[in-house]
């Protein structure tokens, strides 16, 4: 279809657009958007277009560092601007078809990749035929299929204006969808999109062309999320991954119990014997402990005001649930950035009550957290300020413990 053609009269609602339209044609992403307001919301994005990052450091990173001496390989990105290759090819990965494996070893919070999709529209799965009419006798099974070639009809569109190289990229994808009434662009879509924003109140997916080679783990080692300046996905490391290693994300809730999980991943194909689906009573108890981990602010000010409570009394159990994590190899949930700021708000107090011994401890999950918080999308799970006054309270009820100010004081050293 010529780029410019008016879509078919039925399609009208949609509106299909090629974005950003500042460099290379196969970096431009083919967009089906549900209303006008929803490209608006896309291309007024704050410094959009923003070329698709080639790396990305944490800016919380080089502070910490300065004052861990001996862990100056703990680093975030690609270091000081130097071009390297990618640290990923794309391969066979036994039983799973093609996957994503480290060609060299990649360290927690590191910057793996970025791209931008080759398609991005409303998420297939949500689409629920609520602006379609069906005749009331209509079964489930009917309204479905119409919802499928409805989609596969407007994907079509969007599909005919893309660049050819990005047409046959998106075609080698695996489709999981063969034989249940998704059209076959639709079945690409299905089973290899990520959720990637929301634009005037629906949420979009995209298909990416490495991005969507990832295969699925219940303890994956990366994080992503989405960067609308530059329209593409960022991925990070969630923990040490060793070059050979399969880079892993995941496709369903991963703090929900096995059952749920397995039924979310049917529809992939995937039956998943990962240790945590095997072994599946202790995890999903440790699943839903971690699911319940709430805000412990409060909790750490009260102990830290009050020198009668032991020293080790939060502490304790907020090593303990780290490891938990650990365990489950939960490192990219947000429950794990929290817990770890948790530890660190409760080693400061320490820090400041108990002088120097507490400093290593301290700036180990210090810099941990830092790197953590730097592989999410800004503000997520806090804002600075936020934890800018959380830390002033504490610190604040820290020196009832302490008795008095520390000499030099020590918290500057650890979280600045
Ligand atoms: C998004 S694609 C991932 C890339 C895919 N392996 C390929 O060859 O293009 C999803 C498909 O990969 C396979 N897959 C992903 N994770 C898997 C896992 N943990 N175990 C088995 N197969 C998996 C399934 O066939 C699934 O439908």
């Amino acid at each position: 279809m010529p780029v410019d053609a008016p879509p078919p009269a039925a399609l009208v609602a949609n509106i299909f657009t090629t974005q950003p339209q500042d460099g290379a044609l196969s970096e431009n992403v083919e967009c089906i958007l549900h209303s006008a307001a929803a490209k608006q919301e896309l291309i007024e994005y704050p410094n959009f277009p923003q070329p698709t990052p080639r790396s990305h450091t944490n800016p919380l990173i080089p502070a910490l560092l300065a004052s861990l001496s001996d862990d100056k390989d703990n680093n975030n990105g690609e270091g000081q601007g130097a071009e390297v290759s990618a640290p990923y090819r794309i391969a066979e990965v036994p039983s799973k078809g093609l996957g994503m494996l480290a060609t060299r070893a990649i360290p927690q919070g590191a910057f793996i990749m970025s791209e931008r999709p080759l398609l991005l529209g409303p998420q297939v799965q949500h689409l629920d035929g609520h602006n379609m009419q069906f005749t009331a006798t209509a079964t489930a099974r009917q309204r479905q299929r119409a919802i499928f070639t409805e989609a596969e009809k407007n994907l079509r569109i969007a599909f005919a204006r893309m660049d050819p190289t990005n047409q046959k990229a998106y075609m080698a994808l695996h489709n999981a969808h063969q034989s249940d009434g998704s059209g076959p662009i639709t079945g690409v879509m299905r089973t290899n999109a990520y959720e990637v924003c929301r634009l005037d109140g629906q949420t979009y997916a995209g298909v990416f062309k490495d991005l969507s080679r990832i295969n699925h783990s219940c303890s994956p080692n990366t994080t992503s999320h989405f960067d609308r300046a530059s329209l593409s996905m960022l991925l990070f490391a969630v923990r040490d991954i060793p070059s050979g290693a399969e880079i892993t994300s995941h496709y369903c809730g991963l703090l929900q119990p096995r059952a749920a999980r397995a039924r979310a991943l049917k529809p992939y194909g995937i039956r998943c014997a990962c240790a945590a689906c095997t072994d599946h009573a202790a995890s999903d108890a440790n699943r839903l402990r971690i699911s319940r981990v709430t805000d412990a602010v409060p909790a750490i000010v009260r102990w830290a005001g009050s020198p009668a409570l032991p020293d080790d009394l939060l502490l304790r159990p907020t090593l303990a649930l780290l490891q938990v994590i650990e365990a489950e190899g939960l490192e990219g949930s947000q429950a794990y950035v929290r817990v770890l700021y948790h530890a660190v708000l409760i080693l400061q107090v320490l820090a400041v009550a108990r002088g120097a011994d507490m400093d290593r401890l301290l700036l180990a999950r210090a810099a941990k957290w830092a790197t953590l918080r730097g592989c999410r999308s800004e503000g997520e799970g806090g804002s600075e300020a936020q934890f800018r006054e959380e830390r002033e309270r504490v610190m604040a009820a820290a020196l009832a413990r302490a008795g008095s100010a520390p000499e030099g004081g020590g918290e500057g050293r650890a979280m600045e």
